[in-house]
């Protein structure tokens, strides 16, 4: 038997980090960031739909994520058309990963678990939060995104407290070991579960 937990978060909340520490005691991770960077890379299933919808977004045959940044930050009508070609071929990454893994908890670290529906595919969900002030200090400091490009996306996500109300379980990222120690107990308790089902 497996089991399927979800993990969301808002942008810089500490999906990514925290799936480590799951990977950590044994748990299959599958990150849909990743699979994204898979299917815009030179040869990825994304690179074709892409160049017929914003040709000017394909750059030495892979597509730019910094031109696809200023066309959205130019017309935010983009994004949901740049979503339409991007999340069916996400999901059939994510399907493959799912038939394919072997631990016992697979962990599916997906942004957008509550707003795109994935939910209702995971047997329990997980929300990283931490106060907002840390949040767009964490995004700024890794320089990838202008403050203006940051809100868009953040006020594009569903808040971090209706996040934290939905899900299962909540982990605060405030430091590596207490989120460790929070995955840890996270991890005992869906194995319990296992054992007594
Ligand atoms: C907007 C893009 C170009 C920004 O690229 P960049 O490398 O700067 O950032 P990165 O991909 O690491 O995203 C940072 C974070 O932004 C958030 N985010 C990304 N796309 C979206 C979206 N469509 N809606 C809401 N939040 C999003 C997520 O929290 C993500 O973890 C890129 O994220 C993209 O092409 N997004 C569209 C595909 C998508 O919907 N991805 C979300 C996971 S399926
Ligand atoms: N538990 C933690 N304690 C301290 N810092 C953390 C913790 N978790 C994450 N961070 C820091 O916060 C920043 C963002 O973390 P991470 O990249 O994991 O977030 P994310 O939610 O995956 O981001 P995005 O949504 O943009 O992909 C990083 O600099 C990371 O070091």
């Amino acid at each position: 038997m497996t089991f399927a937990l979800g993990l969301t978060g808002s942008i810089g909340m500490g999906k990514s980090t925290t799936a480590k520490l799951f990977a950590e005691q044994g748990c299959a991770v599958w990150d849909a960031d990743a699979a994204v960077h898979r299917l815009y890379a030179s040869g990825g299933a994304a690179v074709c739909p892409m160049r017929a919808e914003f040709p000017e977004a394909i750059v030495d045959g892979a597509v730019s994520r910094a031109v696809l940044k200023r066309i959205i930050s130019a017309d935010p009508g983009a994004l949901p058309r740049i979503e339409r070609i991007v999340h069916p071929l996400v999901a059939e990454d994510r399907e493959r990963f799912r038939a394919e893994a072997t631990a016992d908890i697979l962990v599916f670290d997906i942004p957008l678990l509550f707003e795109g529906g994935g939910a209702a595919r995971m047997d329990a969900t997980v929300t990283v939060s931490a106060p907002a002030e840390v949040q767009e200090a964490r995004v700024m400091e890794r320089g990838t995104m202008t403050p203006e490009q940051f809100r868009q996306i953040r006020d594009k996500q569903m808040p971090d407290a209706e996040k934290r109300s939905r899900a299962d379980y909540v982990i605060i990222t405030d430091t590596i070991e207490h989120a460790r120690q929070q995955v840890g107990q996270i991890v005992a308790d869906i194995r319990a579960g296992m054992k007594d089902a």
